[in-house]
């Protein structure tokens, strides 16, 4: 079955602003099509076209695209110029960042167990932890010391742990310069970052972004290609607002979100076993309706996951207990980016 993106390609290129010329599509004036849920976005190719030109085409497109089945909003934008250069990361298939509206949702947690869980399953895993306010990732996955050189000392070597090739802005800037860095960091460091670390070769790269919408998302969206976003919850509607404002800014960069995960989605009473609500409830499945886009999982709040988190031993290492939610999960992942088809990766 044809994707919402495909279908809105198939109908962009029976378009045409002159009787003669080309589709839209063949004329290179559509740059790309994301769809988050039935929103969606249609990004021109502006470098060619004039101002008339780009609304006459936006005129054209918009009940076009709405008419389709499926569709029930079409906003048709030129690309974000910085966009234009990303490339794909060599030897990496996959690369999909994991972000959060807001901070302390769990998207860290999340983003390391998925990981592990993706490694056990016997795909070749990285992770970059690129949280300029806090990175977590050496503390969840017990990975300590500083950041080394390959033995040429041309590149980053990654660390591993639980089968996970890592790196972290904490293992490579010194805790008390992460401030004066930040700034430089984020423009120039972070981009080349992607390039300067061997990953050797890759199925899946997970990014762990800062929470929130901010120049590192944008940097990060430059640097390389992402397949999609995974976005994390926790349920109540501060959290859920938050999270639109960060799917905008995935679409408007032509990243679509894979799923959304809803963590600490309740808390079972341990005399009654009865699951309650922690952070409010029903959120993200009324995001999910609302947007269209799958709800991947519902993570309860487990007292083991905290204490592995703490202790750099994600419960994902086991298939089993409340590391069957996260195995879960990443097979999910695995999926919608169909990890398990073969296919040529650029060297
Ligand atoms: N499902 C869960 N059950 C129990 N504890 C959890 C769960 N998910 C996360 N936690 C705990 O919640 C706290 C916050 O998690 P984490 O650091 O992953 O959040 P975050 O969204 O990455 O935060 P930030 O973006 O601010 O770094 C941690 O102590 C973690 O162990």
């Amino acid at each position: 079955m044809q994707s919402l993106e495909e279908q809105v390609l198939a109908a962009l290129s029976q378009l045409s602003l002159s009787e003669e010329g080309p589709d839209v599509v063949s004329a290179g004036q559509v740059y790309d099509v994301v769809a988050t849920g039935g929103a969606v976005r249609v990004l021109l190719d502006t470098e060619h076209l004039s101002d008339e030109l780009q609304e006459a085409l936006a005129g054209a497109i918009t009940p076009l695209v709405e008419a389709l089945p499926g569709v029930e909003r079409a906003v048709v934008k030129p690309r974000p110029q910085s966009i234009a250069k990303r490339a794909a990361l060599p030897g990496v298939r996959r690369v999909v960042g994991i972000h959060s509206g807001k901070g302390g949702v769990g998207k860290s947690t999340v983003t390391v167990n998925i990981a592990v869980a993706l490694a056990a399953q016997g795909f070749s895993v990285g992770l970059l932890d690129a949280d300029v306010y806090g990175p977590s990732a050496p503390t969840l996955l017990g990975v300590t010391g500083r950041a080394e050189m390959t033995a040429d000392g041309d590149r980053i070597e990654p660390r591993e742990a639980y089968g996970v090739r890592m790196m972290s802005l904490g293992l490579l800037l010194p805790e008390e310069q992460a401030l004066i860095w930040r700034g430089s960091l984020i423009d120039e460091g972070l981009p080349q970052l992607f390039y300067d670390i061997d990953w050797g070769e890759l199925d899946l790269l997970l990014v762990d972004l800062p929470p929130g919408t901010s120049d590192v998302h944008m940097a990060v969206a430059q640097s390389v290609a992402l397949s999609g976003v995974v976005t994390v919850t926790s349920p109540g509607q501060v959290a859920i607002d938050d999270v639109r404002r960060g799917l905008e800014m995935f679409a408007d960069l032509a990243v679509p979100c894979l799923g959304l995960v809803e963590n600490m989605a309740g808390v079972s009473c341990r005399s009654c076993g009865h699951v309650g609500a922690l952070f409010g409830a029903g959120g993200a499945t009324e995001l999910s309706r609302q947007t269209g886009l799958p709800l991947l999982a519902q993570l309860p709040f487990m007292p083991d996951v905290a204490v592995g988190s703490d202790t750099g031993h994600p419960v994902a290492r086991d298939a089993t207990g409340h590391g069957l939610h996260f195995h879960t999960l990443a097979r999910s992942v695995a999926d919608a980016l169909k990890l398990t088809e073969q296919e040529e990766v650029s060297r």
